[in-house]
């Protein structure tokens, strides 16, 4: 028996790519498919990220109400903008869009959550009531997405301690964590104060002092 160690499987394929106009600018968006839930993965990139140099980068989690619908519940919407922003003004980086709405617990079961939130529960409360963990992400797959880019140094833009901690373990330094911090508004205060006291992510209370048009 040979002692060669079998290389693991591959957790997602690469398929295609095409051109992203954006209001901000051309990206390329690239497209993988998760072996284990045939979900689609996204990667949006800009400029000459396989030079070796640290890449500006965003680890997005799926959230359909903030990111398209236009929800003021989260701070997802806006993070997206002002992520894409802050990649389009340095002419280089990479956003990854990982399908794991709600946390990982799935788009239904997020409403279910909203729905236990506006009985009183905060946003970890009500994923533990619906029998979740009060956060069921799990990034492994951005090691295979950062690797096709050639990717191994980032500076991440995040709030999340979790985020950096994983992308850490999975070998992809974080050179340096880029804050996103958006506007508070009366619908969102109570979930970012949550995010800040439960879930550990980093928000001073510099986090309301954004300019008015929330710009990042
Ligand atoms: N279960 C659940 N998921 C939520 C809720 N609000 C937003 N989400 C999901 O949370 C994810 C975003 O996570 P956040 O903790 O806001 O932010 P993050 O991406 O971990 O951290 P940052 O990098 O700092 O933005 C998305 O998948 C959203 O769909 C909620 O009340 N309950
Ligand atoms: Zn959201």
């Amino acid at each position: 028996m040979s002692n060669t160690a079998t290389p693991a499987a591959p957790l997602l394929d690469y398929v295609t790519s095409c051109a992203l106009p954006t209001p901000w600018a051309q990206f390329t968006l690239h497209a993988f498919v998760e072996h284990s839930t045939g979900k689609e993965h996204l990667a949006m990139a800009l400029g000459d990220i396989d030079s070796g140099e640290p890449v500006l980068a965003r680890v997005h989690s799926e959230c359909l109400t903030g990111d398209v619908l236009f929800s003021q519940r989260c701070d997802c919407g806006a993070q997206l903008e002002g992520a894409l922003k802050r990649i389009a003004a340095e002419g280089r980086g990479v956003l990854l869009y990982l399908r794991q709405e709600g946390r990982g617990i799935g788009l239904v079961n997020k409403i279910r959550a909203y729905r236990l939130q506006e009985a009183g529960a905060d946003t970890v409360e009500a994923n533990l009531q619906l029998g979740f963990h009060a956060d069921a992400r799990n990034y492994e797959l951005c090691l295979p997405m950062l690797e096709q880019f050639g990717i191994r140094q980032v500076k991440l833009m995040t709030n999340n301690p979790r985020k950096i901690d994983a992308l850490t373990r999975l070998g992809i330094e974080v050179t340096e964590r880029v804050p996103l911090l958006v506007n508070r508004n009366a619908f969102n205060t109570g979930y970012l104060d949550t995010k800040q006291a439960k879930l550990g992510h980093m928000m001073s209370p510099q986090a309301a002092l954004v300019p008015e048009d929330g710009e990042l």
